[in-house]
């Protein structure tokens, strides 16, 4: 497996509060990353500055050996960095397949050609990424009909349209239940593996990120306290001390009970 993204010594302050320090991490390609930390941990400051949202004050951020610190969110989208988000940013009144090809006529640069609707332009490429996530029978539903487990997958589909490298997950599975929520880290990680994209996520439901996440890496006022497979973050004393009274500790003894 090759290194997609390497993070070195990442840093941002907001005023007095330094909410990015010495951050320093790498993600192979077609691997899935899990970053967890309490509320105010730096996750979001993290993503921001992966994506470009956000300007770094120190550090380096490296795609595929290129370092994008400082580019505007525009051309890091151009380099392969896409993001979906925890609340879903899709157009309701358009169908579920004009979503998507919509996200790849942007992709294509060809979105100045259409005013308003997608037509046929792309439309095959739209219904293979909609087979891809499990939403052929939805295609032609207007995407406000959707259920909230299958507008995640449509989220996913737009991504993927812009053929990302990285794909950065805010929370995926916020607010769905939990087998919708199982249903769509499977299927991300069975993409992310065919594909070679390295996916990075936040997540709060611990179920998820040690099931799912090939490496979990712990944020705690914004350093980096812990890195390593899901078992050895779940038998940190240090991680089991911060996540104390949120789940982890119980989950832990949990698994690793059921697991002997
Ligand atoms: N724009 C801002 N101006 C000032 N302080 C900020 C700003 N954004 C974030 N912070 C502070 O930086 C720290 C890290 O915040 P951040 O949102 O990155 O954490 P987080 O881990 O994503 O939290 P959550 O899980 O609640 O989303 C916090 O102390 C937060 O209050």
């Amino acid at each position: 497996m090759s290194l997609l993204l390497q993070v070195e010594n990442l840093e941002k302050s907001y005023g007095g509060v330094h909410a990015v320090r010495g951050v320093t991490f790498s993600l192979e390609a077609g691997t899935l990353l899990a970053l967890i930390g309490p509320n105010g941990a730096g996750k979001s400051t993290c993503f921001n500055m992966l994506n470009g949202q956000i300007k770094p004050d120190a550090g380096t951020i490296r795609i595929d050996g290129k370092d994008i610190r400082g580019l505007p969110p525009r051309a890091v989208w151009r380099l392969g960095v896409g993001r979906t988000f925890q609340i879903t940013a899709t157009f309701s009144s358009m169908t579920v397949r004009e979503n998507v090809q919509v996200a790849l006529l942007s992709f294509h640069g060809l979105i100045t050609r259409v005013f308003g609707f997608a037509g046929t332009a792309c439309r095959a490429e739209a219904e293979g990424l909609l087979e891809l996530v499990g939403l052929t029978s939805q295609a032609e539903r207007p995407c406000g009909e959707l259920a909230y487990g299958d507008l995640k997958r449509l989220e996913l589909a737009v991504a993927l349209a812009n053929q990302p490298r990285l794909l950065l997950m805010d929370e995926p599975t916020a607010g769905m239940a939990p087998k919708e929520r199982v249903e769509l880290m499977r299927l991300t990680a069975e993409i992310a593996r065919e594909k070679g994209i390295g996916v990075l996520f936040t997540e709060h439901d611990m179920d998820v990120v040690f099931e799912h996440a090939d490496a979990v890496m712990v944020l705690n006022r914004g350093q980096l306290i812990a890195r390593g497979t899901p078992l050895e973050v779940r038998r940190d004393p240090q991680v089991r001390a911060i996540y104390l009274g949120e789940g982890l500790l119980y989950d832990a003894r949990h698994r690793e009970g059921s697991a002997a």
